[in-house]
């Protein structure tokens, strides 16, 4: 089964309907963005999402201290950092008992091979959560192993998406909205079903 993490959820009913769809993962953007929500809005939104479901929190250019006073506060154990710069930065959030999602942007070839010791990959697009795709048919920007697959994901194009990468899962935000930060119930099923194969909604 793909493992499906839908980011950047801002309030309870997003929250209820990611759980109900059974996704694998939800995230809470702490960075700069028009989907940041505070360390109190998470933490509320956190303690709706079931056990077995995991809650990461997205980091961008934030002090490794802050992730974690961030990621503790809001009782998240899972964290995305896009700008991790060595193994180093990786051992701190382990030290903190956080599991590290390592996200870079395609185009990196030496960030797709060297992992930092980071627990999983995330490769997207060239601008994290701007909806916009990228080659998944490149093999050169392809990692091995697990990894997760974003950039640009919808309803429409997510389960050509994963049959040409080979990716272990998939993380979504733009394709799943109504408007820039507003997620459409309607969307995260469909989502959610393409991913699944529950739908013909693609051939
Ligand atoms: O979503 C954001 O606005 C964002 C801002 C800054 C850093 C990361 C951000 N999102 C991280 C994600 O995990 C997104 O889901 C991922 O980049 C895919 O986004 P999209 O292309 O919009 O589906």
């Amino acid at each position: 089964m793909t493992f499906i993490k839908m980011c950047g959820l801002r309030d309870e009913a997003t929250v209820d309907l990611a759980v109900e769809l059974g996704v694998d993962a939800v995230g809470f953007v702490f960075a700069e963005s028009p989907r940041r929500v505070s360390v109190e809005q998470a933490a509320r939104l956190r303690s709706r999402v079931s056990a077995g479901i995991l809650a990461v929190g997205v980091y961008v250019r934030m002090p490794l201290d802050e992730v974690v006073a961030t990621a503790e506060a809001a009782n998240v154990d899972h964290v995305q950092v896009h700008d991790l710069r060595s193994g180093d930065d990786v051992r701190v959030l382990h030290d903190a008992g956080l599991t590290v999602i390592r996200a870079v942007n395609t185009g990196g070839a030496e960030a797709l091979t060297e992992d930092f010791g980071a627990d999983l990959l995330l490769v997207d697009g060239a601008v994290a959560g701007a909806g916009v795709t990228w080659d998944w048919q490149d093999r050169s920007a392809l990692p091995p192993g697990r990894w997760i697959l974003a950039g640009g994901l919808n309803p429409d194009n997510v389960a050509r998406a994963v049959r040409t990468s080979g990716a272990w899962g998939v993380d979504v935000s733009s394709g799943i909205e109504a408007s820039r930060g507003v997620k459409d119930p309607n969307l995260m099923r469909a989502f959610a079903d393409a991913v699944r194969g529950d739908s013909a909604a693609e051939a």
